[in-house]
């Protein structure tokens, strides 16, 4: 009896068991209609604020990373990043793997709608091995860093031919105390119009689920897609951290 209860209460405490309980408790009707509808959907407060500053002091523990970034030599924007390693840190795959199976019917169901016949696995596990045996094998999770003046131009992050549609970024400081300017923004871009822009709002530990290149949407005859690229707006102040989760590994 007594070490049932000792164990109950060590689970409530593992973060990795609560962040699984928090990922449960969101509606995901609800989030699968905003993403049918918008291609983006917030997950409020999906981690807590010492959380976020564990993972951003993180940054420059080198032993965690494959390779850092320089967004400016690329022409990618200003400012860095660093893809992590794997193993990855336990807390970065336990949301990695249990985000996944709330967002595969989603993306199955965007392929369905698209005319493409092709269904997601369930599990992480199963779609990284499709990666991996295609020579996807390089993990794509990353940390990013922004100091006043940085920014990240819109793009789309397709890293092989495999590519699970839908990812996340969360935000991991706080805007107004941390930095000033730095909003996540998505442009969409139908066809034979011109792109329309949406700054997401996010606090501290808020996640956004977005489509990595294109969503459905109904037209007269059918669905057809709609283009959606993200980036960053400068920041004015300040520092910004962000965690991004993709589901595919890179080549
Ligand atoms: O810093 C951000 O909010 C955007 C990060 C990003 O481009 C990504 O997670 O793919
Ligand atoms: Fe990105």
């Amino acid at each position: 009896m007594r070490a049932e209860t000792d164990a109950a209460a060590d689970a409530a405490r593992d973060p990795r068991q609560r962040l699984c309980r928090r990922i449960a408790g969101y509606d995901w009707d609800a989030l699968a209609a905003a993403l049918d509808a918008d291609g983006w959907a917030v997950l409020p407060k999906l981690l807590g604020a010492r959380q976020c500053a564990a993972l951003a002091e993180g940054y420059d523990e080198d032993a965690r990373y494959r390779s850092r970034v320089t967004m400016q030599r690329h022409g990618f924007g200003r400012g860095e990043y660093r893809y992590f390693r794997y193993p990855l840190p336990p807390l970065l795959q336990t949301l990695r793997e249990s985000l996944y199976p709330r967002l595969a019917p989603v993306a199955t169901r965007w392929n369905a709608m698209l005319g493409v016949d092709d269904a997601y696995p369930d599990t992480l596990d199963a779609f990284l091995a499709r990666c991996h045996a295609a020579g996807q094998t390089r993990p794509t999770p990353l940390l990013l860093r922004y100091g006043a003046g940085d920014y990240n131009c819109l793009h789309q992050d397709v890293y092989g031919a495999h590519v699970f549609p839908l990812q996340v970024a969360i935000l991991l400081s706080q805007p107004g105390r941390d930095f000033d300017g730095g909003e996540f923004v998505l442009t969409e871009q139908r066809p034979r119009m011109q792109s329309r822009a949406q700054v997401v709002p996010l606090q501290q530990g808020d996640a956004v689920v977005f489509a990595v290149r294109h969503r459905p949407q109904r037209g007269a005859r059918g669905f057809y897609r709609v283009n959606l690229r993200h980036g960053v707006s400068a920041l004015r102040a300040g520092t910004r951290h962000t965690l991004g989760v993709i589901f595919h590994d890179a080549q």
